[in-house]
């Protein structure tokens, strides 16, 4: 992912710091010719003027000069030094900020696309995985199912145990729904007491039959609460594709017709006709 609202810097500070290591090198060798030829400057000159020939008068008078520019150079390089010490620091400041935008995007991200309470997708990750999932059946002849979940007597749970024991109930159904899911399966909570599974690859009607009736086991086992065993059932409405609808909607809204039919039936699950 790229961050859009995040600062990009030009050169990384890693880049810099190499530099830097560099220019206080190139400081330390600059250091050491101006401490040379001081030394050699001052030994020169401790000699009397009247006892220096006319080459040497010359020659230290050059070599005088160039230890000002040595000397001159070592101070613009402190200078230099200093300048990308500075950068350096704002370059990781930059970096430290940038770093947290992207956690801060994933995190958003992640939070647009699941359920808080469950952490299982939500009804738009599910929604973009099952337009995904119908083109690759289209394209290559898949079958598929969706299945729709909702709770029998939830509110129940609720009014007897309070909402916060309901919490407890719906994540520990999700994370049985969750351990029931193959790879390429999905399963989503829809909000409430409602889920949506999408099977894959669904080979027939029993297999998918099959499914629903290890779900319905798995969801009314007791949940083990602090406040004793609760068990909750489930009723299950099934369509396929490409039998019961070709798009995303009508499978949902067919399996959703299904699942009222079969609460109402009490038959467990059922099918869309
Ligand atoms: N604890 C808890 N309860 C929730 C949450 N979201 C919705 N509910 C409750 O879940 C219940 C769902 O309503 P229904 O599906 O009509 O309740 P039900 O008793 O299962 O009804 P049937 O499906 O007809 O059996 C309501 O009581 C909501 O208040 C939640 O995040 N946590």
């Amino acid at each position: 992912m790229t961050p859009s609202s995040a600062p990009q810097p030009a050169i990384p500070s890693d880049s810099l710091s190499a530099v830097l290591g560099q220019a206080e090198h190139v400081q330390a060798l600059v250091d050491e010719s101006a401490l040379a030829l001081s030394t050699l400057n001052s030994v020169l000159g401790q000699q009397s003027a009247q006892a220096q020939s006319q080459e040497v008068k010359q020659a230290l008078a050059q070599s005088q000069a160039v230890e000002e520019k040595v000397q001159d150079a070592s101070d613009k390089l402190v200078l230099v030094t200093q300048a990308l010490e500075g950068e350096i620091k704002e370059r990781k400041a930059l970096d430290a900020e940038l770093a947290l935008v992207t956690q801060q995007e994933e995190v958003a991200r992640y939070a647009a696309l699941h359920d808080s309470l469950t952490g299982l997708p939500n009804r738009t990750l599910f929604n973009d995985r099952l337009e995904h999932s119908l083109a690759q059946a289209r394209r290559h002849d898949l079958a598929l199912a969706v299945m729709f979940l909702d709770l029998d007597g939830f509110k129940q749970v609720n009014d007897t145990y309070g909402h916060d024991v309901g919490d407890v109930v719906l994540k520990t159904i999700a994370e049985r729904l969750k351990e029931n899911t193959r790879n390429d399966d999905t399963v989503s909570r829809l909000g409430g007491d409602e889920f949506l599974y999408l099977l894959m690859g669904a080979a027939d009607e029993q297999t998918v039959a099959n499914l629903a009736q290890k779900t319905i086991h798995r969801v009314q086992l007791p949940c083990q609460l602090s406040t004793g065993n609760i068990s909750v059932l489930t009723s299950i409405g099934i369509s396929l594709f490409p039998r019961n609808g070709v798009t995303a909607d009508a499978l949902i809204k067919e399996a959703d017709a299904a699942m009222y039919a079969a609460k109402r039936d009490r038959t467990g699950y059922a099918f869309a006709k």
